[in-house]
């Protein structure tokens, strides 16, 4: 099969790393999506960022390479009176730790960032900013255990939750008042891949409540392909057991903010609760870093490739790198690429759990962002602890399939993918191509290659 142009030429081609000069060209001359000129340096960041993020000055006293894993829970002090020492007891501080948050900061365009044990770990200390009777406003296509955090923080601790479409501005600017505490976003959401529109957010919201924080969660794309605080949010998050570390080897979970006020009381939280992220994780997490823009480029390229064959087979697909996606232009005028989690629909659950299920490749499980391909069915899976009812309310499709693109051969995915479509009955194959066989909603109707009928079981 024959590699197709990426979103405007180049799936993945991550502009502000590449051609930092040339900030809508990639290296192959194609032109790009218009997107953000490349963020001010901060914290000494010179170099793109796929230099960046392998660039550390360590103060190892002897040089090592890579930072090492400061296995201690406590450390020896000078004097009784404590000494003044950088480190006492690792729940409060350690180097390895301190090491990746400054290289965190770094990347993420933050003044500070903080780490800890897992993304709703994260999501916990930023609601611990929280008091009685404050509101939050958030999305109605939230990641699962966002939404359970959310709910549980209503029943037990007096915050009003309301859930609107964020991808409508106009909605959130209906419910913002003095009494909103915060704003809650996700892009692309998560499994239905909407697109919020953080600066139009973040300014409607500031202006009408200059207190209310503009929280985002950027797991679904990572500090390589975004910059939420460069786009007016207070603070971002993110669950680093996806992209960051990449290899689906720890939990993690990353903090970055600008205002020192904002950082202090999330450190206090961290300190106080205990959950920050051990030495060991800390030292795992900043080497996946290392690879996260040749991972993420891989990854990207073969999302577009996938994207754009269940298209052509009629699959209704939802991927910002596809042209197709209703909110092509926005996502493009905050990101850098398009990520490399991608739906689709099949009409029908069973059909759906069938395809899942005849995956061989692709691994059943939760989670994204590793050098593994995954499939998954959202509804009865990552998003399970949504009701079946709210999940109807806000039109979450029973039959989606989600899948996440790892860095595998991308002709392998293809080919295991289209034997799964077969083998569920999505398509049947004849010489001539691939053949609707079931209720015509559900089904493809797709020409495939010979290569790709021969791979499919008779
Ligand atoms: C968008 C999003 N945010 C946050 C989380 C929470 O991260 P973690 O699993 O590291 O707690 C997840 C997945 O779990 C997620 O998909
Ligand atoms: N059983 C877990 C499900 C985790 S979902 C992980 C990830 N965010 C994803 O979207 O796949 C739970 O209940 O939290």
């Amino acid at each position: 099969m024959s590699t197709p142009p990426g979103p405007s030429g180049g799936a993945g081609k991550l502009n502000g790393a590449v051609g930092k000069a040339f900030p809508h060209i990639d290296l192959d001359g194609h032109d790009l999506p218009p997107s953000p000129a490349p963020s001010s340096p901060r914290n000494g960041r010179k170099y793109a960022l796929a230099t960046e993020l392998v660039y550390t000055e360590s103060k190892d006293q002897y040089g090592a390479s890579s930072m090492p894993i400061y296995q201690s829970a406590t450390f020896k002090q000078s004097s009784a009176a404590g000494g003044g020492q950088e480190y006492d007891y690792t729940r409060s501080g350690n180097p390895t730790r301190t090491h990746l948050e400054r290289h965190l900061a770094k990347i993420m365009n933050a003044a500070r960032a903080l780490v800890v044990g897992s993304g709703m770990g994260a999501l916990d200390v930023i609601t611990r900013i929280l008091r009685p009777g404050d509101e939050v406003i958030t999305g109605d296509d939230l990641y699962g255990g966002t939404n359970r955090l959310l709910t549980y923080m209503a029943t037990n601790h007096g915050i009003i939750v309301h859930h609107v479409d964020t991808t409508n501005p106009e909605r959130v600017k209906k419910v913002v008042s003095p009494k909103t505490a915060m704003v809650l976003l996700e892009t692309p959401t998560n499994p239905l891949i909407k697109i919020v529109d953080i600066p139009t957010i973040a300014k409607l919201v500031h202006d009408i409540n200059a207190k209310a924080l503009v929280v985002v969660d950027n797991t679904m794309l990572s500090p390589m392909l975004s910059n939420p605080l460069d786009l007016g949010a207070d603070i971002v998050y993110e669950s680093g057991t996806k992209y960051l570390s990449g290899h689906h080897d720890i939990m993690a979970g990353v903090l970055a903010v600008n205002d020192p006020a904002i950082g202090d009381k999330m450190y206090f939280t961290i300190n106080a609760t205990g959950c920050g992220l051990a030495p060991n994780d800390a030292f795992l997490l900043m080497r996946g870093i290392k690879t996260l823009a040749i991972r993420m480029e891989k990854q990207q390229a073969n999302a577009q490739r996938i994207a754009e064959f269940l298209e052509e087979k009629g699959f209704r697909v939802r991927y910002p790198g596809l042209k197709s996606h209703p909110q092509y232009d926005l996502h493009w005028s905050m990101a850098r690429g398009a990520g490399a989690v991608l739906s689709f629909e099949t009409g029908d659950v069973a059909l759906s759990e069938r395809i899942v299920e005849a995956a061989r490749l692709w691994g059943i499980s939760v989670s994204f962002g590793c050098v593994n391909s995954l499939i998954s069915m959202p509804c009865q899976m990552s998003h399970a602890s949504i009701d079946a009812k709210t999940r109807k309310e806000r039109q979450m499709p029973e039959d989606i399939i989600r899948l996440c693109v790892g860095i595998e051969d991308v002709d392998d995915l293809i080919d295991d993918l289209s034997r799964a479509l077969v083998q569920a009955g999505a398509v049947t194959v004849t010489l001539d191509g691939f053949h609707a066989t079931g209720a015509p909603a559900a089904l493809a109707d797709v020409p495939i290659e010979e290569s790709d009928a021969a791979a499919a079981p008779s």
